[in-house]
């Protein structure tokens, strides 16, 4: 984190909101917003020091750190990709973490979350509240874990793949990159890259397609 306690954020939608919040609360000031559509920005983000800026505008690289608050988790990468910049975390208050886990910058863990000894999450991820990531868990770089998901111990989630809303990964269990596991679906064996997976016992339905990947 910044010493002056200033953040910046890209993007001014429902995520970046949350983010807002666990910042606020550690007393961070949100210094500058920046968006690709500023008239659609959220309510909240009235009192944001500069208003929110459309990020074509003069946009500054250098300086305080950013956090993109953006949910969707290949729009994130992308973004990542153009920022030259730092990147900040926020965690919030009541998140239960291991001292021995690391996290990478990028990354914002909401609230109620627990992350146990020795896992391991990468940049720009998203734990989102209530979820839990269990002990030796490595979660790769733009990996979302939804609200009140829980990942097992000794789990591998590959970069950008996106875990729905209390869904459980069971131990051991290997994720491939960019997949989308469905809400409340249940994980029992290990899942090729660029899997849509739903039910309980999890299926694979379909290929998650992303529009211009070429290098994830
Ligand atoms: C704070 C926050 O809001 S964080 C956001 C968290 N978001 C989530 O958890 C959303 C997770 N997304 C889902 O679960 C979605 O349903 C997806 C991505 C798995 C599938 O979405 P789509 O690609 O639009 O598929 P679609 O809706 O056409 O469904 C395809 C089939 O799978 C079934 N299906 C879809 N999702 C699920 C699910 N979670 N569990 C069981 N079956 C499902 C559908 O009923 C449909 O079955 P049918 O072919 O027999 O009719």
């Amino acid at each position: 984190m910044s010493e002056n306690r200033e953040v910046r954020l890209y993007g001014a939608g429902g995520h970046s909101q949350v983010i807002q919040s666990v910042l606020k609360q550690n007393g961070y000031t949100i210094s500058d917003l920046f968006d690709d559509n500023p008239k659609n920005s959220h309510k909240l983000f009235k009192d944001v020091k500069h208003g929110v800026r459309s990020h074509k505008s003069n946009f500054p690289h250098q300086g305080v750190p950013f956090i993109i608050g953006v949910g969707d988790n290949y729009q994130r990468f992308e973004i990542a990709k153009i920022l030259k910049s730092e990147f900040s975390k926020a965690i919030h208050k009541s998140a239960i973490i291991d001292p021995s886990v690391s996290i990478d910058d990028g990354t914002v863990v909401y609230a109620g979350s627990t992350i146990q000894t020795n896992a391991s999450i990468g940049k720009h991820v998203i734990i989102n509240t209530m979820s839990s990531v269990d002990h030796d868990s490595i979660i790769q770089d733009f990996v979302h874990i939804s609200p009140n998901a829980t990942i097992c111990g000794l789990v591998n989630i590959g970069i950008g793949t996106h875990i729905g809303a209390g869904a459980v990964v069971i131990p051991q269990v290997k994720i491939g990159k960019w997949c989308i596991i469905g809400a409340g679906t249940v994980v029992l064996k290990d899942i090729p890259d660029y899997s849509v997976v739903v039910g309980n016992p999890g299926k694979i339905i379909k290929k998650n397609i992303i529009k211009n990947l070429v290098s994830a």
